[in-house]
């Protein structure tokens, strides 16, 4: 399949590797002219669990410097660079590929469908992990599973192939069934693991040792219960905890620092209003309120104010 990896940072890049060594046409698209260059001229280096490195011929491109079409689009920018990246990627749009978004986050749909037709568009999430050491370099941990469905199920006829091509590249994907259901799900695990793990500087098993994690994780989840119920969405509070133990393990997630940690150590905007944000505003306008999450967002935005204040 030809595939280009739209926002290939940490996750879109060890996508590309793997999407690549399964035999596909990679190509990874992304703003950042130092990591572009350095994959060009040096390959991606792949920092592996053993603390050797893989050194992986790749192409990259910047989005204006895209000219050939696609079968599969996979968008891996963070939730806010969504938009420009759809914007910059036009003309590739107009050659009708099937967009797939895994990233973190609610909203990234309405965000793709002011771009592209709903018929083409899949979106899931994904517990695989991976870390930006710089240009052109990254560091991976673990394993883990996709969760995926078309948006407009019924008039979207290769979500088979999508699969069968994740698959083949090692990266466990399935359908989802309910597709907002499972994105809730995801943006429950990350409103706990990546919200603490960047408020307290920890990674995912220091966070699970502690204590009193099940306390700090049912303040979020209650309110995403409520505020899920109101909004006729599907929320299991208690299925929601056990993927979250589930990632404690040093072979799942427990050496991961979440994605926002990382941002939050790059000085980079978190995408903490699509998380708890995201849940304390919706909570807010249906008359559920959700104080333990709009506090967490407002600690992470004062811990952003702070960091970048330093610079
Ligand atoms: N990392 C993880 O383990 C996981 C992440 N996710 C989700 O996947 C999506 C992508 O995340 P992730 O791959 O971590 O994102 P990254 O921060 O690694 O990369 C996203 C983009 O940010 C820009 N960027 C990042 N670091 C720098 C830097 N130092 N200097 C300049 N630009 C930089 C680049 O785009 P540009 O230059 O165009 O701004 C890059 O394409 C997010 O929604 C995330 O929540 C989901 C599961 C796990
Ligand atoms: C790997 C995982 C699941 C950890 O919270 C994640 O989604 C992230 O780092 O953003």
């Amino acid at each position: 399949m030809k595939i280009a990896i739209a926002g290939a940072g940490a996750m879109g890049s060890r996508f590309g590797v793997k999407l690549q060594a399964a035999g596909n046409d990679v190509t990874l698209i992304d703003n950042w002219t130092d990591h572009v260059a350095a994959i060009n001229a040096n390959g991606l280096i792949v920092t592996r669990d053993d603390g050797k490195d893989q050194v992986y011929p790749m192409t990259a491109l910047a989005p204006n410097d895209v000219t050939t079409t696609f079968d599969l689009v996979i968008l891996f920018t963070k939730t806010m660079q969504m938009d420009q990246m759809l914007t910059d990627l036009h003309d590739v749009l107009a050659n009708h590929p099937a967009v797939l978004t895994l990233a973190n986050g609610i909203g990234n749909v309405e965000t793709i469908e002011k771009h592209v037709p709903r018929s083409q568009i899949v979106v899931g999430t994904t517990v695989w992990s991976s870390g930006l050491v710089g240009p052109g370099h990254i560091k991976v941990t673990g394993t883990g599973s996709i969760s995926l469905q078309a948006v407009a199920p019924a008039s979207f006829s290769n979500l088979g192939d999508i699969i069968s091509t994740l698959n083949a590249a090692g990266l466990k994907a399935s359908p989802a069934d309910d597709v907002m259901a499972a994105i809730w799900k995801k943006a429950g695990l990350n409103s706990v693991l990546n919200t603490y793990c960047t408020l307290l500087d920890c990674n995912i098993g220091e966070f699970g040792a502690l204590p009193n994690w099940r306390e700090l994780n049912d303040a979020v989840l209650d309110e995403f219960q409520a505020v899920a119920a109101a909004a006729k969405i599907t929320f299991s509070a208690s299925a929601v905890t056990t993927l979250i133990a589930a990632q404690f393990s040093p072979e799942t997630n427990g050496g991961h620092y979440p994605s926002m940690h990382q941002d939050m150590a790059n000085h980079r905007p978190t995408e903490i209003d699509f998380l708890n944000g995201y849940v304390a505003r919706l909570g807010k306008q249906l008359g559920v309120p959700a104080p333990h999450n709009a506090i967490l967002a407002q600690l992470i935005h004062s811990q952003e104010a702070l960091v970048t204040a330093k610079d």
